[in-house]
């Protein structure tokens, strides 16, 4: 039997490419998606040389050109399309006081144009393949509760849990299921650079930054990529067939519902 293909944004660094390489070892052909190709070709080459099998695609996800070019081209290789996982995203540090218009057109063109591209282009695919889908998207611990100094980044995670739950109800009918994960304190670029800009802003340490938000881990630590992961091989395998417009958290414990 052929393998399920899943395509992954933002898969150069940090969640994406712990989620492409469990994806490939859950026997998913996968695709990986970012801007440019070089962090790109390395994860392909990681996957392959762990017995994957992986393939590399550049846009730009604000970009809706780009991103339904981008989805194209992985049928085109793979011949398929079953899961398609809106990672990308970037979260600049705005403290209410200096959030600018360009913020605004920069982070909700990524983080929320870029995950309804991203629905549109899978969407459309399922459809001319003829079969239904998965789709999740990545939001946060932070757009499930307000988190200072993230006013723009935490109200578009915020809008990601809403635009899940919307697609949801669209899409059940046709037997696709959309959700979503919200990952807590994770060790990758994206938090690292957060922890330091909120330390230097407050004049402090990058540690005492990364302590404003990890406080209160109920589990006392930060998380690896790989623990979103596993997570989103759950929401991307058959053990989650019943599950729609729901997000779940892989926060080691700072929401609790
Ligand atoms: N690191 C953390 O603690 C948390 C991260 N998240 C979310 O998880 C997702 C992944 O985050 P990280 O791996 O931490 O971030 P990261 O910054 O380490 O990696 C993000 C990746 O997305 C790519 N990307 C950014 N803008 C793009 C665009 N316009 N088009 C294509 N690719 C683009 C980057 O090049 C990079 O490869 C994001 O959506 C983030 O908001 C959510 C909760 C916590
Ligand atoms: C970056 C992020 O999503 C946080 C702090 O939850």
């Amino acid at each position: 039997m052929s393998k399920k293909v899943a395509l992954v944004t933002g898969a150069g660094q940090g969640i994406g490419k712990a989620i492409a390489e469990r994806l490939a070892k859950d026997g998913f052909a996968v695709a990986v998606l970012a801007r440019h190709a070089d962090k790109l070709n390395e994860v392909v080459a990681e996957i392959e040389a762990n017995g994957g099998e992986a393939f590399a695609v550049t846009a730009d996800v604000a970009k809706r050109d780009e991103v339904f070019a981008a989805v194209d081209q992985v049928v085109d290789h793979y011949g398929d399309l079953n899961v398609m996982v809106n990672n990308a995203g970037v979260a600049p540090t705005t403290p209410i006081d200096t959030v600018t218009p360009d913020d605004l057109d920069y982070v909700y063109g990524i983080n929320v144009g870029g995950t309804i591209w991203g629905i549109q282009a899978a969407h459309a695919a399922f459809k001319k393949l003829g079969h239904p889908g998965k789709i999740i998207n990545a939001t946060s611990q932070a757009g499930v509760v307000g988190n200072p100094n993230l006013t723009v980044y935490s109200s578009s995670k915020f809008a990601i849990r809403g635009i899940t739950q919307v697609v949801a109800r669209e899409l059940a009918e046709e037997g696709t299921t959309v959700n979503a994960f919200a990952p807590g304190i994770v060790k990758t670029p994206m938090m690292y650079d957060i922890a330091h800009q909120v330390g230097k802003n407050a004049g402090k340490s990058d540690e005492w930054g990364m302590q404003t938000f990890a406080k209160d881990i109920a589990l006392g630590r930060l998380s690896e990529p790989e623990e979103v992961a596993s997570a989103v091989a759950f929401l991307a395998g058959p053990d989650s067939d019943y599950i729609t417009g729901q997000t779940l958290e892989v926060d080691g414990g700072m929401q609790f519902h």
